[in-house]
Parts: C-alpha cells; sequence; structure tokens
C-alpha cells in the first residue's frame, strides 16, 4: 500500500488503504499502533505486502468469461468467496460491539471469521451471529484449561480449530513497548480464558509447544485443526504426517519473528510440500481482490485478513466490515474477469510473473 496521510475521505472509502487512513484519524493512537505495528524492524510487515508488489500478472484473453462463481468449500463449509477473517485480539479496542459486529458481518458476507482466542467477547455470543466460525487457540501449558476451552468452542459451535504455532514466546514488538501498552483497559478482558471459577487467566505463550502437543490435541477433539504460522516446507511436510487437516502459511502478520520470510514468498514451497493433501491457507499482507488472485493461482486454497478488518471495524462497526468484505469481493470478481478466469478451481501458477523488484 502506499504511505498514508490520514486525510479525511468524503465517501466511503474506495480500498482498504483509504480505510486504513480513515481508521488512523477514529483511533487512539497506542490502539492503532497496537493494530498495525509488528516485531522489532517491522521488516516483515512491510515484506508481506512487498511480496505482492514482487507479483504481476499474465491475464488470459478470450476466454468467455461471463459466469464467474467466487463460492469455494473448505473442511466442508461453503463460502461466498475465499477469503476468510483472520484471528485478531481485542476488536473492543476497534469498536463497542468489538468481534459481535465483526461476526455479524462475516455471516452476511457468507464467509468464515477465525475467532481469536484474545476476543474481548465470549465465543457462545459471537456464535449468536450465526455465521461459520472457526476458534483459535494459543494452546497453554496447563492442559485440563485448553482442553476446557475447545470444548467451549466445539459448544458453541465453532467447526474447526485453528493452532497458532508461530508464538513460543512473545513477539517484541517496539510501538507498544514505547507507549506502555501491555494490558487492556479496565472493563475489557479476553473473555474465552475465563476458568470454571470465572476467573480471567493471561494468556500465556508456550515455549515447550511441540508435536507431541498437537497429537494430544488431535485426541481431545474431532473437529478439524489447521496449524496456523507454518513457513518452512519441512514442518508443512510434518503437518501431513501427524494428521492434520490444514495449514495456514502466516508469519503473523510480521508480529512474531521480524525477518521472517513474506508468506507469498514461502507460498510455493509449503504446496510443493503438501502435495494436495491438505488446504493451504495465507495471510499476511492481502489488500486487494488481485492479491487474492495471485495467492491461489500460487496454490493457496483461500487467504485470511487480519488488519483490514480491524479498520472497517473502526470505522463502522459491522457497516464497516461488511463494507472491507464487500470490497474483496468485487475486487476479487473483477480481477478474475480481467485475467480470463470464472473461478478460484480455474488459477493455475502461469497467470503470476515475479519481477526482482516492484
Ligand atoms: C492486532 C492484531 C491482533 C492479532 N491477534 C492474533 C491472535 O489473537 N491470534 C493469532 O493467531 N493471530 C493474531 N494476529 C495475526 C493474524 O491472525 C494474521 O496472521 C495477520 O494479521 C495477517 O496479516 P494482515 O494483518 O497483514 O492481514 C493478530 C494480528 C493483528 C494485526
Ligand atoms: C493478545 C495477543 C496474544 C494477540 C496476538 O496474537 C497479537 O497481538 O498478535
Amino acid at each position: 500500500m502506499r504511505p498514508l496521510d490520514g486525510t479525511a475521505l468524503d465517501g466511503p472509502a474506495l480500498n482498504l488503504a483509504e480505510l486504513a487512513a480513515d481508521a488512523r484519524g477514529r483511533l487512539d493512537p497506542v490502539h492503532w499502533d497496537f493494530f498495525t505495528g509488528g516485531a522489532g524492524e517491522e521488516r516483515t510487515v512491510r515484506a508481506n505486502e512487498a511480496a505482492f508488489a514482487r507479483r504481476y500478472l499474465v491475464p488470459r484473453v478470450l476466454r468467455g468469461a461471463v459466469r464467474r462463481d467466487l463460492r469455494i468449500s473448505l473442511l466442508g463449509t461453503r463460502i461466498s468467496m475465499p477469503v476468510l477473517i483472520a484471528p485478531t485480539a481485542f476488536h473492543r479496542l476497534a469498536h463497542p460491539e468489538g468481534e459481535l459486529a465483526t461476526a455479524r458481518a462475516a455471516a452476511e458476507a457468507g464467509t468464515i471469521m477465525v475467532v481469536s482466542m484474545a476476543a474481548t467477547r465470549p465465543v457462545e455470543q459471537i456464535a449468536a451471529a450465526g455465521g461459520p466460525l472457526w476458534f483459535q487457540l494459543y494452546p497453554q501449558a496447563d492442559l485440563d484449561f485448553t482442553a476446557s476451552v475447545v470444548r467451549r468452542a466445539e459448544a458453541a459451535g465453532c467447526s474447526a480449530l485453528v493452532v497458532t504455532v508461530d508464538s513460543p514466546v512473545f513477539g517484541r514488538r517496539e510501538r507498544d513497548l514505547r507507549h506502555g501498552f501491555a494490558d487492556l483497559p479496565p472493563g475489557m478482558v479476553c473473555e474465552n480464558m475465563r476458568d470454571a471459577s470465572g476467573r480471567v487467566r493471561d494468556i500465556g505463550m508456550d515455549a515447550g509447544l511441540d508435536w507431541a502437543r498437537i497429537t494430544w490435541l488431535r485426541e481431545v477433539t474431532r473437529l478439524p485443526i489447521l496449524l496456523k504460522g507454518v513457513l518452512h516446507p519441512a514442518d508443512a511436510a510434518l503437518a501431513v504426517s501427524y494428521g492434520l487437516d490444514g495449514l495456514l502459511v502466516s508469519n503473523h502478520g510480521g508480529r512474531q519473528l521480524d525477518g521472517a520470510l513474506a508468506t507469498l514468498d514461502a507460498l510455493p514451497a509449503v504446496v510443493e510440500a503438501v502435495g494436495g493433501r491438505l488446504p493451504v491457507l495465507l495471510d499476511g499482507g492481502v489488500r486487494r481482490g488481485t492479491d487474492v488472485l495471485v495467492a491461489l493461482a500460487l496454490g493457496a486454497s483461500a487467504v485470511l485478513v487480519g488488519r483490514p478488518v480491524l479498520w472497517g471495524l473502526a470505522v463502522g462497526g459491522a457497516a464497516g466490515v461488511r463494507h472491507v468484505l464487500d470490497l474483496l469481493h468485487a475486487d476479487l470478481d473483477r480481477a478474475l474477469a480481467l485475467a480470463g478466469v470464472t473461478g478460484p478451481a480455474d488459477l493455475r501458477g502461469d497467470l503470476v510473473a515475479t519481477v526482482a523488484c516492484g
């Protein structure tokens, strides 16, 4: 995206960069920095978007792509487009309704919301919106508590578990350190971290997390399990052998290991290692319909968006998130038509060329 100047807009945002500028003007600067920032020098934050800027399209012509169909099925759920909502923490910092508004927008748009373990609304209330939900889990060192959170997600109707594996420790986010931002304001908590006694636990990052814990989780639930935060093809191959149901190529939006490879650059090797045995999803830097097209052409089954959803939420609550999803849907549809493609299943790597610099 172009640098943002924060200029006020006269009408609804035409793209996600404009929406970001609008959100910036409305958010507390500390919260804007929490949402927008990343770890260290934020090299990986920038790299995610830059990787898309290095890809160019080689469209086909005269293909008569009149009827385009953006719908896909993922792990048994039919959704309106190959774009999902990534799990992000603390939606009430962006809008008083928080995750309830996000969930309504996702349900209306017909796509999956991945509920963060760090949501500021309980998963049961988020599920009341009626749309398809997956639940993101940071496995906690306390196994009984971890199992109880999984049970809660199951009972609320979540249809898959997204296990974040890129966070054995917390990334060092210098914007937050500078502001002294470490905690939610009074009156907001991570509602999915309540234990049986009603006490809200802190989310712990567990440096001891290993494949044995994945095997344990596999026994705790019958829900499909996706691993979130895989970049290395060897880990992708291991995920297949451990019986996982899906992979999310992610570097946590550049918020964990700064200097980690851009997700789009990591995608082809992961796709090759998986060899079609699991769906491979991608997040990080997806801001345009053409980005979705490129990721799918390079082998992703779908993509997720993180920060743009928070910008939409800050600007207009559920309507703002809906605007984000509608922009991406319309933009992807137009990009498919212009590339001579009728839908996600038609996308192949030959539509994408990589150049050395943007
Ligand atoms: C403010 C914020 C909070 C996040 N919280 C979580 C979280 O609770 N769990 C998680 O697995 N990932 C979390 N992520 C990472 C996102 O799921 C996703 O990987 C990333 O935002 C994708 O990149 P994008 O923001 O460029 O679309 C968070 C990201 C942001 C920006
Ligand atoms: C509360 C945090 C653990 C949420 C997170 O994953 C993030 O901020 O990137």
